[in-house]
C-alpha cells in the first residue's frame, strides 16, 4: 500500500480551519469540499484514459479520455457523503456506489449496515471516500469488500490519517494483489485512548450532520 500526503500551502490553510473547533458546520461542509477537490486531483493521477484524436477549429489535436468502465467512487456513510461532490466535480462521469459502516465507540471494531454497489467490479478502479482512517478498521474491511467484487486499483481519499491506522492497514492488506493507494491531506501524531485521532478534528460525521 502506497500512501500521499498531498504537501500543499490551500491544502493546509483548509484543514487548519477544518480542525478549529469554532468552525461552524456550514463551513466544515464547504471547506471538506473544496479539499477533496484539491486531494482528488492527486488521487485521480492515475486515473485511466486512452489515446483520442479531436478536431480544434484549426487543426486535428491528439488527446487523452477517461476510458471504460467508468471509476466508481464509493462514500463511507456517514461521514464520506460529506465528501461526494467535491470528488464528483472532478469526475463527473463516475458512477457511485454507497457503503454504509460504523465504527463500535468501545470496541472500535467496524460493522456494514449498508451495501449498495455492483456486483462485478472486474476492471474498475475504486476511489472511496473517508474523512477519518483512525484506527483503520473501516478503511481495510471497505477496501476488502471492493477487492472481493473484483475492483483491480483502489484508491481511498481521507482528509486525516493516523499512524496506526496506516500501519494497520499496511499490514491487512499486505497479501493484495491489487495497487492500493491512501491520499490524505495530513497524518497526525497518535490515536488517544478513544481511537480519536490526535490532534484530528474530532468526529467528523458529527461536525458535517450533527450529533446523532
Ligand atoms: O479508522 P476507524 O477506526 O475505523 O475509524 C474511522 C471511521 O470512523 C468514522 O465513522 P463513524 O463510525 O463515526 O460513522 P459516521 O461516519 O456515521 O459518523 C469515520 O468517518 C470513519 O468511517
Ligand atoms: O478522530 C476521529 C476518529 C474516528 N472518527 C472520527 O470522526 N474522528
Ligand atoms: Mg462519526
Amino acid at each position: 500500500m502506497k500512501t500521499l500526503v498531498v504537501d500543499h500551502p490551500l491544502v493546509a490553510h483548509k484543514l487548519t480551519t477544518l480542525r478549529d473547533a469554532t468552525t461552524d458546520s456550514p463551513t466544515f461542509r464547504r471547506l471538506a469540499d473544496e479539499l477533496v477537490t484539491l486531494l482528488a486531483y492527486e488521487a485521480t493521477r492515475d486515473v485511466r484514459v486512452a489515446d483520442v484524436t479531436v478536431t480544434t477549429p484549426v487543426a486535428q489535436a491528439e488527446g487523452v479520455r477517461l476510458t471504460r468502465p467508468q471509476p466508481l467512487v464509493v462514500p463511507i456513510l456517514r461521514a464520506g457523503l460529506g465528501m461526494l461532490d467535491g470528488m464528483t466535480r472532478l469526475l463527473p462521469t463516475a458512477e457511485v456506489g454507497f457503503l454504509g459502516m460504523v465504527r463500535n465507540e468501545g470496541t472500535l471494531q467496524a460493522t456494514t449496515y449498508a451495501t449498495r454497489l455492483p456486483d462485478d467490479l472486474s476492471g474498475r478502479q475504486c476511489y472511496v471516500l473517508d474523512p477519518m482512517l483512525a484506527t483503520g478498521g473501516t478503511l481495510a474491511a471497505a477496501i476488502r469488500l471492493l477487492m472481493g467484487r473484483g475492483a483491480d486499483d483502489v484508491t481511498a481519499i481521507c482528509l486525516l490519517a493516523a499512524p496506526e491506522g496506516i500501519a494497520h492497514m499496511e499490514e491487512k492488506l499486505a497479501d493484495c494483489p491489487v495497487p492500493v493507494r491512501v491520499v490524505t491531506a495530513a497524518v497526525d501524531s497518535h490515536l488517544n485512548e478513544k481511537g480519536f485521532i490526535v490532534p484530528g478534528l474530532g468526529d467528523a460525521g458529527d461536525r458535517l450532520y450533527g450529533v446523532v
